[in-house]
C-alpha cells in the first residue's frame, strides 16, 4: 500500500489570521512615459540631451561649453512615470541617465556638444561604461529636431569611422524627461559626496573626476 502523504490543497493550508503576502509589481509601466519632451527651453535657447553613462561627469563637462546657459540631470525613455534614482538602480525601469542642455545657437554648434557627446565615454559598450553596469549607463542621444537627428546620425557615421568596435548609440526622439532629484543637479560643480568643487567654470580644463 501506498503510504506517501496525500498532497495538501495549498488553499487549504492558508491561515486567514495572518495577513496575506501580496506581490506587488515593481514596474509599472506608464504610457505617460512615451510621450514626447514638451518642455520648453530659455528664450533663445535650444535643449539637446545626451547619455553617457553617469550624468555628474558628462553634466560637469557640458557646463564648461561656451554657449551652454543650462543644464539639468534626469532620467527619460523609461517606461514608468516620475521615477526615482533608487527606482532607476534597480535596472528594471529601462531609464537612461541623461543630461538635458540649453544652448544658444548664436554661440555654440549643435556639432560641438555632439563632438563632446563622443569624447566623453565609450559609445561601443552596450549598457555599460566602465564599472558601472545597468540600462541607466546606456549610450543615447536624444534629439529634440529633425536637424538634430541629421547630425547626431551623420556624427555617428563619422565616429564610426574611427572606431573598430561597433558603436551601440542610440539615436532617437526625446522623451519625457524626468529631472532628477536636487542633491543631483551640477553635482560635481556643488562639491559631490566629499565637498570638493569641481569648476563649471567655461573656460576650465581641469580633469573631472567623476566620483562624489
Ligand atoms: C549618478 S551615478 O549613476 C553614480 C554612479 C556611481 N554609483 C557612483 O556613485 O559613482
Amino acid at each position: 500500500m501506498d503510504s506517501s502523504p496525500i498532497p495538501q490543497d495549498p488553499q487549504v493550508a492558508v491561515d486567514s489570521e495572518k495577513p496575506q503576502v501580496v506581490e506587488k509589481p515593481v514596474v509599472v509601466p506608464s504610457p505617460v512615459a512615451q510621450e514626447p519632451d514638451t518642455d520648453v527651453p530659455a528664450p533663445g535657447t535650444e535643449f539637446a540631451e545626451f547619455a553617457a553613462g553617469c550624468f555628474w561627469g558628462v553634466e560637469l563637462a557640458y557646463q564648461r561649453i561656451h554657449g551652454v546657459v543650462e543644464t539639468e540631470v534626469g532620467y527619460t525613455h523609461g517606461i514608468t512615470h516620475n521615477p526615482s534614482y533608487e527606482d532607476v538602480c534597480t535596472n528594471t525601469t529601462n531609464h537612461a541617465e541623461v543630461v538635458r542642455v540649453q544652448f544658444d545657437p548664436k554661440e555654440c554648434t549643435y556639432q560641438t556638444l555632439l563632438d563632446l557627446f563622443w569624447s566623453r565615454h565609450d559609445p561601443t559598450t552596450l549598457n555599460r561604461q566602465g564599472e558601472l553596469l545597468g540600462a541607466q549607463y546606456r549610450s543615447g542621444i536624444y534629439y529634440y529636431t529633425p536637424e538634430q537627428e541629421k547630425l547626431a546620425r551623420e556624427s555617428l557615421e563619422h565616429q564610426q569611422t574611427k572606431l573598430e568596435k561597433k558603436i551601440v548609440t542610440e539615436i532617437l526622439p526625446a522623451k519625457k524627461f524626468y529631472k532628477a532629484e536636487e542633491y543631483h543637479q551640477h553635482y560635481l560643480a556643488k562639491g559631490g559626496m566629499h565637498g570638493n568643487a569641481q569648476s563649471p567654470a567655461k573656460s576650465c580644463k581641469d580633469p573631472i573626476r567623476c566620483y562624489g
